[in-house]
């Protein structure tokens, strides 16, 4: 029996002369939370059309259980999908929506759904038409969290919820994984990730550029200091954890900062410093800083 639940094998999707998705090979096992990230265009929704068999592979292929993705009907039998912007039959209320999507999918577990759309705050006698964007989402959440496919697609699924529905997104996220389900993650959040996922694979221009565990993608996280200052300029050029001082202006530079801040904080109490700022650069940012500067494509 194999292992992975999903497995893709050289995926290879080319438009033209435009190579969308170059040679991916990856593996989610049984269990595991995968996080799939990457900058616009990188690849990403091509990638899950062809595990969805909405798209066809150039070359190479993607297994879900064991099953090629282009087998639609047997493959969709081993996953459930949250697309990222959700459509829904206008006239019927959730809870025909939840009906019909468990009569329709593989295999719905109804109690635990009932316990969703409580946990969700979803009120399931309104007509779909009625609800918002955040709650499409979460019925096609619910849906798919209730089913016991072993494996979850979901392509940026909270961008329309709140920061309390989020908490029961990761929570349902962290269920699913101890049932031994698997979940495929498209996501912007790194808060999100670092929450739920066991580990991150980085998309850039079609082509994986690593896949790390949780741990070592908080190795990599630096922040973005800019300071003003009047007078001579603080020499930050031999501090621990200091990186890539830059000159940004008259009285202003920038540098990285990565480990514990005290050495830096010495020399800066030390100098004039009239303005501190320190950004935290987004998951992706931190990745393409890691990975090399160039765009996504
Ligand atoms: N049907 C198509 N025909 C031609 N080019 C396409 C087609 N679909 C996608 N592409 C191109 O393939 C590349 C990858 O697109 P894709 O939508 O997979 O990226 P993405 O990582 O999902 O981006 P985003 O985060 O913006 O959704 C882009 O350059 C896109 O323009």
């Amino acid at each position: 029996m194999d292992e992975s639940v999903l497995r893709t094998i050289h995926l290879t999707k080319r438009y033209g002369r435009l190579t969308a998705v170059d040679d991916l090979t990856l593996d989610v096992a049984a269990g595991e939370v995968f996080g799939f990230l990457g900058p616009n265009g990188a690849g990403k929704s091509t990638t899950i059309r062809m595990i969805l068999g909405l798209a066809r592979p150039t070359a190479g292929r993607a297994l879900i259980a064991g099953v090629d993705a282009a087998d639609v009907a047997r493959a969709h039998r081993h996953l459930a999908y949250v697309p990222a912007d959700v459509a829904l039959w206008p006239q019927l209320t959730g809870a025909e929506i939840l009906h019909l999507l468990a009569a329709t999918g593989p295999g719905t577990d109804i109690a635990y759904r009932d316990a969703l759309v409580d946990r969700f705050d979803l009120d399931p006698s309104r007509p779909a038409r009625t609800y918002s964007t955040g709650n499409r989402q979460k019925i096609a959440l619910i849906a798919a969290f209730a089913t016991r496919a072993p494996l979850l697609v979901l392509d940026e699924p909270t961008s329309g919820l709140d920061p309390l529905m989020e908490q029961q997104f990761r929570a349902a996220v962290v269920e699913s994984r101890e049932r031994g389900q698997s979940v495929f993650l498209s996501s912007h959040q790194l808060a999100e990730v670092e929450a739920v996922c066991d580990r991150v694979g980085i998309l850039r221009a079609g082509r994986l550029a690593d896949v790390s565990t949780i741990s070592d993608l908080r190795g990599l996280h630096r922040s973005e200091v800019t300071i003003n200052y009047t007078g001579s300029a603080p020499d930050l050029s031999m501090i621990p954890g200091v990186d890539g001082v830059q000159t940004t202006g008259e009285g202003r530079l920038r540098f990285a900062l990565t480990g514990p801040p005290a050495p830096a904080l010495r020399v800066l109490a030390a100098a004039d410093v009239t303005a501190l700022a320190v950004r935290e650069p987004s998951l992706e940012e931190m990745f393409l800083d890691y990975y090399g500067t160039e765009n996504g494509r």
